[in-house]
């Protein structure tokens, strides 16, 4: 065992030295990152810091130029594609919900419980009574259970989150990467989404990219600040907001 492989013990993700650039503008530049198992981690930073990017290297959406990216202790990540991060536990919510709308909020997450098995099946397919305890407890878990038999098109934008959130967490992710869940939100629904996030980090390590620093306070975990790429200060919410470069480049705007 590689000394760099005994250090990894506990953690779920490694990002160490990450380079990628884009026709010569270097978007990641030298991104180096440790998330444990269970931890819940806000990433924030200006526009075009490499928030989304960074994103997109973990999941293999964009691989980098050079640097280690690593799952779980051993698995390489910058040889997978999407397809192969996703069946490892890597589980990506975009900024935009997507929920079939025509559906109702219990078919949703069926339809994510049942996995390959096809949208047509899966809803002629009975509710085995461990498919239905699990669904009663994802409803729970995302605020849902009373809305259960909604349509998901006429739910309100955070609850259409929510759900989704819900779908992802039936397929057990051990990672969830979550952009900006709280844009468009209301203020009550930002309060709930964080506590929400909290309650479900632990049995799994999430990682939320966000802007809104009231919705980072009230995850009251490790904040990274991404600045040009690379980490410009990490720690306490009160720790990198009192860093003097944090300010000028972000905060202070
Ligand atoms: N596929 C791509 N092709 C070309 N340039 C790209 C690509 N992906 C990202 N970039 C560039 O890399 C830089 C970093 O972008 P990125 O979207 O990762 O930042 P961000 O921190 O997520 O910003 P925001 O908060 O605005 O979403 C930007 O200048 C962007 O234009």
């Amino acid at each position: 065992m590689s000394d760099e492989v005994r250090g990894l013990k506990g953690t779920q993700l490694y990002l160490n030295d990450v380079h990628r650039s884009f026709d010569g503008y270097k978007a990641i530049n030298g991104l180096s990152m440790v998330i444990t198992e269970g931890e819940l981690r806000a990433v924030v930073g200006p526009n075009g810091a490499g928030k989304t990017t960074m994103l997109d290297i973990i999941t293999g959406k964009t691989r980098p130029d050079q640097g280690r990216v690593i799952w779980a202790e051993h698995t390489d990540l910058t040889k997978l594609d999407e397809a192969s991060t996703a069946r490892l536990g890597i589980g990506r919510k975009f900024q935009k919900p997507t929920v079939f709308e025509t559906h109702t909020v219990e078919d949703n997450l069926m339809l994510s419980l049942a996995g390959d098995r096809g949208v047509k099946a899966s809803l002629l397919f009975r509710i085995a009574k461990a498919q239905k305890a699990r669904i009663d407890e994802l409803l729970e878990l995302v605020r849902l259970t009373s809305a259960r038999h909604r349509l998901a098109g006429s739910l309100s934008h955070g609850q259409k989150q929510w759900l989704e959130i819900g779908m992802l967490l039936a397929q057990e992710p051990k990672l969830l990467l979550v952009d900006e869940p709280a844009a468009g939100m209301t203020d009550a629904e930002t309060m709930r989404t964080a506590e929400l996030l909290r309650d479900i980090a632990g049995k799994r390590s999430v990682v939320v990219i966000e802007h809104d620093m009231d919705f980072v306070r009230a995850l009251d975990c490790k904040v990274t600040v991404l600045h040009r790429g690379a980490v410009l200060a990490e720690g306490s919410l009160d720790h990198v907001s009192a860093n003097q470069e944090v300010i000028e480049v972000y905060l202070g705007r």
